[in-house]
């Protein structure tokens, strides 16, 4: 990983709204090539700190700095890929158009179909209006869209967060495989601790507007990050154990022998991970 040529640079990055401190003095580094999990209690400041890469917010002292972006904040967001859980997909447009929309911004013509065939979407779902489509195509849309800007920085606030948990996780796995595939920078934020661990390289844990831990999966489930930190990974190792322990407990719901232990099973990062599920198209 290119230590020195970061993607991401923020420091000194405070940010009040009223009296609050959104974000307090954040000095923080992403590499190039990195998946970034943001995660972090309810007004946290996650949703902030990734809007100010995007100059959607301004800070009001220090920089977040894009290496290698352009100055004008019009050319730096058409160079950064921005998925929201609200898609904001233009209901006039079909999907194509939908999809060709940014690069068509930027001069560039595109095939929207070699985009939707890498959200594992049909070729015939162009000529659609987003209104048709289920929350998770129109999701996988999204990220198209995203996607064919030709973005290597993705920046992703809560993209999964409205779909079921099984479009989720498929979901979650093909944005992990296209970050991959073509090489990008991907800061996502999320309030599931357990995609977070499963999805990304490293995790950074926001509290009150301050990194109150930052560190691999491996590092976090091994209980490094303090208390904040250890209190979201302890939902679902517990929730992982709670599992297995049922899953090795009596099978038939016989009279007197349902009883199932939840102090056994000693929690690994493997557990947790557990075997990889298929992709879908939902
Ligand atoms: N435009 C705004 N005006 C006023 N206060 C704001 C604004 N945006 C954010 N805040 C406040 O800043 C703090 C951080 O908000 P932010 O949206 O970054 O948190 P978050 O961690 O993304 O939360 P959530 O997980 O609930 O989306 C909160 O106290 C929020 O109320």
């Amino acid at each position: 990983m290119a230590e020195r040529n970061p993607s991401v640079r923020f420091a000194g990055v405070t940010k009040f709204f009223g009296g609050v401190a959104a974000l307090s003095g954040i000095d923080l580094t992403i590499c190039p090539g990195e998946f970034v999990a943001l995660v972090g209690g309810s007004g946290s400041g996650k949703s902030t700190l990734i809007r100010t890469i995007n100059r959607l917010i301004d800070p009001d002292a220090g920089t977040a700095t894009v290496a290698g972006a352009p100055d004008d904040v019009t050319e730096l967001r058409r160079a950064i890929g921005y998925v929201i859980q609200d898609v904001g997909l233009f209901p006039h447009m079909t999907v194509g158009e939908n999809i060709a929309l940014g690069p068509r911004l930027a001069g560039r013509t595109i095939d929207p179909a070699e985009w939707l065939r890498l959200v594992d979407l049909p070729e015939d779902f162009i000529a659609r209006l987003p209104a048709t489509l289920s929350g998770g195509q129109q999701q996988r849309v999204g990220v198209a869209r995203a996607l064919a800007t030709g973005a290597k920085l993705m920046l992703m606030d809560e993209p999964f967060g409205a779909l079921d948990p099984v479009t989720r996780d498929a979901l979650g796995q093909r944005v992990r495989k296209l970050h991959d595939d073509l090489a990008l920078t991907t800061i996502m934020v999320t309030h599931d601790m357990a995609e977070a661990l499963l999805l990304a390289d490293r995790v950074i844990v926001l509290d009150k507007g301050k990194i109150a831990a930052d560190g691999t999966p491996a590092q976090l489930l091994a209980g490094d990050g303090g208390e904040v930190a250890q209190a979201l990974v302890a939902v679902p190792k517990r929730q992982a154990a709670a599992l297995a322990s049922k899953e090795a407990g009596p099978r038939l719901g016989g009279r007197g022998d349902e009883s199932v232990s939840n102090q056994s099973s000693a929690v690994t990062p493997d557990l947790i991970r557990g075997p990889a599920s298929s992709d879908h198209s939902d």
